[in-house]
């Protein structure tokens, strides 16, 4: 077993990513104490159910109070709240960070209730699935995907020392950047792609020529990859889009430029200006499968049969 990393660590929102936390350092004997805090009384019924923390708190703050590592896993939106509750009871050394899917609002809306005498070290796991709440967690999930940690030039290197012990702890992989390039390489490689398959699957529902059955009968592998990616949560995108709007716009607007190029191509008969683009891109899906990194987390094949949460 690894050596215990934190005598009391507390995870505020246990939802899919809490949860696999808790799971994951429990399974790995990293914290002596896990304190487990969710608004949702449902959410706590399951967590308590599931045995996966020690004590169960409805108050943020109660569970934050004597935490040597607090991790906040809830929605973008709510993150600055989260640490306006936890800040001023946080411990004199203690270590505040969250996994937060856009680093540059979150670090904007936390940072200011972070107290002189704890340590905020942003993070964000590259790892997840398109299921929700307490039951779609495992303590898996994190093994071989990358954690990216964004903590200020300034910050204690110990403080960031141990989040990333932390992290390799339960089987990640660590990368450092500043929260300016996470949200621009996350808003090409993951908030993109999530809008596109939220339209596409949107403009199949809307169709007028086209019936939904049908479109559920004869959906190929593409549109079904598409139809999971769009069955994320709801808050959970709404909040990404709405605190990474800068770099998801400039992305998009590349997007639609090149979109256009090939509707023009399309048009005018450019076969080679297809031809050209479809082999770069199949270069690109070869290696990332040399470099190992399709390791898609729902192939783990051992996500719950429950339904995932609705949250608003
Ligand atoms: N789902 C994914 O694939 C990934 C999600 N993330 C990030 O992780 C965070 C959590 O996402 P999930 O675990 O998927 O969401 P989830 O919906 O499964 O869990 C979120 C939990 O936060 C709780 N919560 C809501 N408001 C709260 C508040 N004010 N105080 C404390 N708890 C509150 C909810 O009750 C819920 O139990 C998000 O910021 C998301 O961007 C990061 C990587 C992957
Ligand atoms: O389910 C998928 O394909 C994902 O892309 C999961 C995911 C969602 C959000 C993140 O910030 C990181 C990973």
């Amino acid at each position: 077993m690894a050596k215990v990393l934190f005598k009391r660590l507390a995870i505020i929102g246990v939802g899919l990513i809490g949860s696999s936390i808790a799971r994951a350092v429990r399974k790995a004997g990293l914290a002596e104490t896990i304190l487990l805090a969710d608004p949702d009384s449902r959410v706590r019924e399951r967590a308590a159910a599931l045995s996966l923390g020690d004590e169960v708190f409805a108050d943020s703050g109660e569970a934050a109070a004597n935490a040597d590592i607090v991790i906040v896993c809830a929605p973008v939106g709510v993150c600055g709240a989260i640490a306006a509750e936890v800040g001023p009871g946080l411990k004199p050394g203690a270590i505040l960070s969250d996994v937060g899917s856009v680093k540059g609002a979150i670090i904007r809306a936390m940072a200011p209730h972070v107290p002189a005498h704890a340590h905020f070290v942003p993070a964000h796991p590259i790892a997840g699935t398109e299921d929700s709440g307490p039951d779609a967690g495992f303590a898996e999930l994190f093994e071989g995907r990358w954690t990216i940690l964004a903590p200020s030039p300034d910050a204690d290197p110990a403080a960031v020392a141990k989040l990333r012990a932390l992290w390799e702890g339960i089987g990640a992989k660590v990368d450092v950047m500043t929260p300016e390039h996470h949200d621009l390489v996350f808003a090409i490689v993951s908030h993109v792609p999530h809008l596109i398959a939220y339209n596409i699957v949107g403009t199949a529902a809307d169709l007028e020529d086209v019936t939904q059955s049908e479109v559920i009968k004869y959906s190929a592998s593409g549109f079904r990859d598409f139809t999971r990616i769009a069955a994320s949560d709801p808050t959970m995108w709404r909040d990404i889009f709405l605190n990474n709007r800068d770099a998801v716009l400039q992305m998009l607007g590349r997007f639609v430029e090149d979109l256009t190029a090939l509707q023009r191509a399309i048009r005018w008969g450019e076969g080679d200006k297809l031809f050209e683009l479809f082999t770069r891109t199949r270069a690109i899906r070869r290696d990332i499968i040399e470099q190992g990194q399709d390791t898609a987390a729902p192939d783990f094949g051992r996500r719950s049969a429950a339904p995932a949460a609705d949250h608003q």
